[in-house]
């Protein structure tokens, strides 16, 4: 899980298991888990047609390293038990159930999973699973979805499913999901995993979607899901971290070496009290800038 948690997720990118062009081109746009659509981008006709698309894709596509997520039917639907079974089959690293409202129904989900890696011969235990929170009754179970499970890597929630439960629908100020993004990134927090905030469907309001964006990044969380590529670059660009937090996290990172040779857990560098959470949020900017291209490995800047 170290491994895990500590994996960048910025942009989640849905894509249609339905739609062959997509499924199969989704590794080229960079980002950092693709997330295959069964649910609801998917019409009931088409249920089964796009699970033997998405199964085959996984055998026979290079998705260049992105983390390969599945959202599959709700667990209370006909579909669920075959898009488990496929899915874990296929070797997929993440099942992402919707509309999740108990921690029952992700440990129902788990048992499943378990099953199906015993019946196809994958080892026990390299399933992740994350849940989608919709509803409000899902929103005020957030705290124990979010610690239901070791496999569980993270938390999203879903506005478009949780504004029709709340009787309201989406605004620009984004006031209608306060309290929910706020539970679900502090349950997630608690519980040591990624949050993910929602997806944002109105393609050509990109001011919108920086604002959004900014926001969220603002309070803390790990990522969005998005609906298309061209919001990656986007989203990217607002995690990026600037020259100044560069150079500032370098400075923290040597100066708690230096500490740690003569012993010393705590610093204090230009008149600031240098510890734990401040190399461990120095640590996060290196990373982030070395997905960026602006560090190398060692932390060194590349040059353009
Ligand atoms: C509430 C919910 O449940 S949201 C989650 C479910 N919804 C979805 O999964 C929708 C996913 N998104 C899409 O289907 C599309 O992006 C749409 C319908 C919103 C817009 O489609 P378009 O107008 O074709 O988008 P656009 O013109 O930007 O597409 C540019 C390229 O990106 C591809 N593309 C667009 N969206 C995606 C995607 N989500 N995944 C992979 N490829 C995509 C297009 O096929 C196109 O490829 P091409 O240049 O080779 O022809
Ligand atoms: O997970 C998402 O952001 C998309 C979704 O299903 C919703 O908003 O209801
Ligand atoms: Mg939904």
């Amino acid at each position: 899980m170290a491994e895990n948690s500590e994996r960048l997720r910025r942009t989640m990118m849905f894509v249609p298991g339905n739609n062959p062009a997509m499924v199969k081109d989704a590794g080229i746009y960079g980002a950092d888990s693709i997330m295959f659509d069964l649910e609801d981008s998917v019409s009931l006709a088409e249920k089964d047609a796009a699970r033997v698309l998405v199964y085959e894709s996984l055998q026979t596509q290079d998705y260049e390293g992105a983390e390969l997520v599945v959202r599959v039917n709700g667990i209370d639907t006909p579909y669920y038990h075959n898009d488990v079974r496929a899915m874990v089959k296929a070797g997929i690293e993440v099942v992402r159930l919707p509309k999740v409202e108990s921690a029952k129904m992700i440990q129902d989900l788990v048992k499943d999973v378990e099953a199906a890696e015993k019946e196809f011969g994958r080892e026990v235990g390299s399933t992740h699973v994350m849940a989608a929170i919709e509803s409000a009754k899902g929103v005020l179970n957030a705290p124990a979805i979010a610690a239901s499970s070791d496999r569980m890597i993270g938390l999203a929630l879903s506005a478009e499913d949780y504004t029709t439960d709340m009787k309201t629908h989406r605004y620009p100020d984004g006031a209608e999901l306060e309290f929910a993004r706020n539970m679900v990134l502090h349950s997630a927090r608690a519980a040591g995993i990624a949050a993910f905030d929602t997806v944002f469907t109105n393609m050509d309001d990109t001011d919108g979607f920086y604002r959004e964006t900014r926001y969220i990044h603002q309070l803390g969380f790990d990522g969005k899901s998005l609906v298309n590529p061209r919001q990656i670059k986007m989203v990217n660009s607002v995690y990026e971290p600037t020259a100044k937090e560069i150079a500032n996290a370098r400075n923290v990172i040597n100066a708690i070496k230096e500490a740690k040779l003569k012993g010393s857990g705590v610093i204090s560098m230009n008149g600031q009290m240098v510890d734990r959470p401040v190399v461990m949020r120095a640590q996060r900017v290196m990373r982030l800038a070395q997905a960026s291209h602006l560090v190398d490995e060692e932390g060194n800047d590349i040059e353009e």
